[in-house]
């Protein structure tokens, strides 16, 4: 049997008239107003706009951590319209790595255990576990800082942690929520710069907000969000 032609294979994640209302006593405030993209796999993806323009709203739709108030998402197409909350939680869990601004990383425990935690949430044995884990610090450059906590490390070295967490469970898409936020402005570019490298050599697809113009040099592709609309998406030449 021939493998499937580029154009059959559906997008990792599409969005379709995704509006998210919330409801501040009597008034209604659309974050999403009715929002429909598609990403591919392996695509490096930023969405930018000001403060209250649905960036974050978007990452926890995307993440299937929120639900939209109307409209579809469908991911590996599966419309997760019709998944339960367990299976919901397990569908996420194995398929979505997440980095957030704060880093989010357990204080009492080393960088390879926090690293291991979601692996071994998901049952995977301990030994294959500390070796998946140690195998994705080594990837983000902290061969030397396995044993350290976080509280020992810089904050660029604490969200390589987190990107090393994100990517042990070999997910099919990892969110960025304003990853650089935290970060002085060298350490954000080597942050964007590492998230680059993992797109290109390991296929690793990324959608991360940020409010920092700079950092969509770097970018293939950028959605520019205002008022819960997507006012341009543009990819690079
Ligand atoms: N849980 C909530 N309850 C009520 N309103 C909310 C809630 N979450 C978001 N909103 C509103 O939705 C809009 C979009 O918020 P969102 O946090 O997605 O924007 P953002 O672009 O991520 O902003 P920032 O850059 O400041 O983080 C805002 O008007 C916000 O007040």
């Amino acid at each position: 049997m021939s493998a499937p032609s580029p154009s059959s294979t559906p997008p990792l994640v599409r969005l379709h008239e995704v509006r998210r209302r919330f409801l501040l006593g009597e008034t209604a405030v659309d974050a999403l107003a009715g929002i429909s993209f598609t990403i591919n796999s392996g695509e490096f993806l930023a969405v930018w706009g000001p403060s209250g323009s649905g960036k974050s709203t978007l990452m926890n739709v995307l993440g299937l951590i929120d639900t939209p108030s109307s409209g579809e998402v469908w991911f590996d197409g599966q419309d997760t319209r019709g998944l339960a909350d367990d299976a919901l939680t397990d569908f996420r869990g194995r398929r979505i790595g997440f980095v957030f601004q704060s880093f989010n990383l357990v204080p009492v425990l080393s960088a390879l255990e926090n690293v291991m935690l979601p692996l071994q949430i998901q049952g995977v044995p301990e030994r294959q576990a500390r070796g998946r884990a140690a195998a994705a610090l080594d990837e983000v450059g902290l061969e030397r800082f396995h044993g350290s906590r976080p509280d020992r490390l810089s904050g660029g070295q604490r969200q390589r942690v987190a990107i090393a967490r994100a990517l042990a469970i070999e997910p099919r898409l990892v969110i960025a929520d304003e990853p650089t936020a935290n970060l002085d402005s060298d350490n954000a570019a080597m942050v964007v710069a590492l998230m680059r490298r993992l797109n290109h050599d390991k296929g690793v697809t990324f959608v991360f907000t940020t409010h920092d113009p700079r950092l969509l040099d770097q970018v293939d592709r950028r959605i520019h969000l205002r008022d819960g609309c997507i006012e341009s998406d543009e990819h690079s030449a």
